[in-house]
């Protein structure tokens, strides 16, 4: 019987995976990740939920610690990334680097064929593509994972929904329905509510500063650039406004943020760097999602020495830096890469 280790975060995704996986005839064992302490107790909690599902499936669990990579790769990151105006995306450092890095190695030490999670993607071992419910689709989040880790990857949610998962889980067990009646699903799991709050732990982000225009005349008053992210709109004033005005750009070194009108978050061209591709081309039309949850846009890209130029077809509208590019074909993620200037 092949062994199968479920990344098991006391969640419903993860805990019906487990189930689903043993249902199939693997040999399930879970893995808790001890990442960050959001609040008091949070292991505890979570852990509480697992060891209930365990039990009912009958199946051991690992607990690891990886605080300190945690921190390191995604926390410090996220952090450093608003001091230094950009706009991070830590989940999918996390995947790369911690789900689909160190778990996936202490799954391969401790025998299992395959590392299985609730992510929404699927893959066949050589690409990731979307999940059919499009609404929950997380390839976006996956596609910096390396090309050597997809073979040893499960999503068994793939071609389900959610609400079907949660209602599946509801009639279960009891284990499984005091999962769904918890609420507490953070979009980024250590950010309790806003990103500032934790930011501010580490920086004074009430800094007040000058808003200007794109010529560089000083228009307005700002909170301490922080506060802001690209085609954000308020919070900040404009002397003599009558139309609404976005932030294009962050400027740390002088404490400046830049707006415009709507017209000025527009973007043709892209340059990024740090390419993860599942493709050997280096020249190629396809689509491109430039933030999560964006429609996709045709493109045409070209790749040199792990950096790369989009050319878009149709205009985007307030990209930021520090955000992922991710190409795809239909349905099909051929890579992505870190978004570093936008034209
Ligand atoms: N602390 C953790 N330890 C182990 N695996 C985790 C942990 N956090 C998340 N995962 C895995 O990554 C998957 C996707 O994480 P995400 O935070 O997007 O979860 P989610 O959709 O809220 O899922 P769940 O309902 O399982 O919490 C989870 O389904 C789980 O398999």
């Amino acid at each position: 019987m092949k062994k199968v280790m479920v990344g098991m975060s006391g969640g419903i995704d993860s805990s019906v995976t487990a189930y689903m996986l043993q249902n199939e005839g693997y040999e399930v064992e879970g893995i808790y990740l001890k990442l960050h302490n959001r609040t008091d107790g949070y292991h505890e909690k979570n852990l509480g939920y697992i060891k209930d599902v365990a039990n009912f499936l009958g199946i051991k669990y690992h607990i690891l610690d990886l605080a300190d990579e945690f921190k390191e790769e995604v926390y410090d990151y996220f952090v450093n990334s608003y001091l230094e105006g950009t706009t991070p995306n830590p989940c999918v450092k996390c995947n790369r680097q911690i789900k689909f890095g160190a778990m996936l190695d202490f799954a391969k030490e401790h025998g299992a064929s395959y590392l299985a999670t609730g992510h929404y993607a699927k893959t066949d071992g050589e690409f990731f593509y979307e999940a059919d419910d499009k609404t929950k689709d997380q390839s976006y989040f996956l596609s910096q994972v390396t090309k050597e880790a997809l073979p040893y990857m499960m999503f068994p949610l793939s071609t389900y929904k959610k609400e079907d998962i949660i209602k599946f889980g509801e009639k279960l067990d009891s284990a499984y329905k005091r999962i769904t009646e918890k609420n507490e699903s953070q979009e980024i799991c250590f950010v309790e509510t806003v990103y500032t709050d934790v930011v501010k732990r580490h920086a004074n982000i009430d800094m007040p500063g000058n808003v200007l225009d794109e010529e560089g005349n000083v228009v307005g008053k700002h909170k301490g650039y922080m506060h802001y992210t690209i085609g954000k709109r308020r919070g900040f004033t404009v002397d003599g406004a009558h139309e609404p005005h976005f932030v294009t750009k962050l400027n740390p070194t002088d404490n400046t943020i830049i707006v415009g009108k709507k017209e000025a978050l527009e973007i043709n061209s892209v340059e990024i760097e740090n390419l993860n591709m599942f493709i050997d081309e280096k020249e190629f039309d396809c689509t491109v999602k430039l933030r999560y949850r964006s429609k996709s846009t045709p493109c045409h890209v070209k790749l040199e020495n792990n950096k790369g130029q989009i050319e878009l077809k149709e205009p985007v509208f307030g990209v930021a830096s520090g955000q992922l590019a991710v190409f795809y074909k239909d349905e099909k993620v051929l890579g992505s890469g870190w978004i570093k200037n936008t034209k």
